[in-house]
């Protein structure tokens, strides 16, 4: 494998590593699959789904020669990440209109999203060049991911987080798990700028999705799936756009898997973003060269609060590969189709709920037929976000059909009965 840059095809020599190229442009990984056989591959991901208390029990480290063949095993930090579930509901099919909807539930991951699929392979690629500080700035998912996997590898961590517009919960346990974590005026953006700069003085090892091996590892939940489902992919995939790490992991994941011949179609990809926060769906939209950032983005979706994503020309590579659209909700159908996931017994955060938001509204438009099949994404767990559903249940609702709360009644069996019986 080889880290080769998008922007101007330079390489960098073996050993040699850096997020950005000298001409500005991101590093990502290429590999060589040359050499692989493909069923025998398949006959060794199947072997390793009853692998225990091994690496190669984890749902990323499954597919290993796929992500990171080199890495020693003594050097992989693992919490046996991923496998996570696949389900299908009929709420959710009924909310959306379409006959079969998957979704995935990344917030089923140690740490309660799927940031854990790229971090494991990030804090392990780390660890093998032998640091021992780790940083990240964030909206709360990967600094909490970056901590555990930080605090397991006995290192420590400094990450960076916007002092408003983001869950307390994520901050909560990004401290808890023994990061130090700085809070600052601005957003996720300037983070990124403040490390893009300065990481490197400070001997720090960056564990955001600037850092091509978090991508790599995040390839992982479309492999999963992709074996969940025997390898046949449904017609959609639809992931929710924010710094957008998770399109673009989609997007090489696909490809992998197409180039290997895993699967013999490819899916299409749809990237949702929210109102407030949507400068990648403007670019699409308005078929422009260049992003332009956003430098005010506001979301109820906290995890998306991102104006000025790093990703967005490898995430363009995934609309290309996939004949891929994109599409912005605003916050209320956010809320409304996560109230609905969450009463599915699945549940998730707002921004997991912007697929299926999306979903709903490729649908009646018509963009996306009824009788297709899709898999939709879910990046976090439902209680990465209480204040959300505080306000959702017992604020004003936004929509009463999904109001759901607290019901006042004395404990006898005659008021009980009421709720139960003669409702
Ligand atoms: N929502 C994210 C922001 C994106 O971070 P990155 O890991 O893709 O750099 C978060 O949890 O911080």
């Amino acid at each position: 494998m080889k880290l080769v840059c998008i922007d101007c095809g330079k390489e960098l020599s073996k050993g040699e590593f850096d997020y950005h190229c000298t001409c500005g442009g991101l590093f990502d990984i290429v590999h060589d699959f040359r050499e692989y056989d493909a069923d025998l591959l398949k006959q060794l991901f199947h072997k390793r789904l009853s692998e225990r208390m091994t690496p190669y029990a984890s749902g990323v480290w499954r597919y290993k020669e796929l992500i990171f063949p080199e890495l020693p095993d003594e050097d992989i930090v693992t919490k046996y990440e991923g496998n996570t579930g696949l389900y299908s509901s009929a709420s959710i099919q009924k909310y959306t209109g379409v006959r079969q909807v998957w979704v995935k539930a990344q917030s089923e991951n140690p740490s309660g999203s799927f940031k854990d699929n790229g971090m494991t392979v990030a804090v392990s690629h780390g660890k093998s060049l032998r640091y021992k500080k780790f940083t990240c700035t964030s909206t709360g998912n990967t600094s909490s991911s970056l901590a555990m996997y930080a605090s397991i590898a006995n290192a420590d961590s400094y990450v960076f987080v916007p002092d408003k517009d983001i869950s307390i919960n994520k901050v909560l346990q990004t401290l808890a798990y023994g990061a130090k974590v700085f809070s600052f005026g601005g957003t996720y953006d300037h983070g990124i700028q403040f490390l893009e700069k300065y990481s490197s003085d400070l001997g720090l090892y960056v564990c955001n999705s600037i850092n091509p091996f978090r991508i790599e590892g995040q390839k992982s939940i479309i492999y999963e799936a992709a074996q969940y489902l025997n390898w046949e992919l449904p017609d959609w995939i639809i992931v929710p756009g924010g710094a957008l790490s998770n399109a673009t992991a989609l997007g090489k994941g696909l490809q992998d898997l197409f180039t290997l011949g895993f699967i013999d179609k490819m899916p299409r990809v749809a990237i949702v973003q929210a109102e407030g926060a949507s400068p990648f769906h403007k670019l699409v939209a308005e078929e422009k060269e260049e992003l332009i950032p956003e430098p005010f983005p506001y979301t109820r979706a906290s995890a998306l609060n991102i104006g000025h994503p790093p990703s967005w020309k490898k995430a363009l590579q995934t609309l290309k590969g996939t004949n891929g659209i994109t599409i912005s909700v605003p916050d209320e159908e956010i809320l409304d189709a996560k109230a609905v996931i969450d009463r599915s017994g699945i549940g998730c955060e707002p921004a997991s709920a912007a697929t299926i938001a999306g979903l709903r509204s490729l649908v009646s438009q018509q963009l996306i037929d009824k009788e297709e099949s899709v898999l939709c994404i879910l990046t976090g767990n439902m209680l990465k976000d209480t204040d959300v559903l505080n306000e959702y249940h017992f604020g004003d609702s936004i929509n009463a059909a999904f109001k759901n709360t607290l019901q006042n009644a004395g404990l006898t069996l005659n008021t009980i009965r009421k709720f139960i019986i003669d409702r």
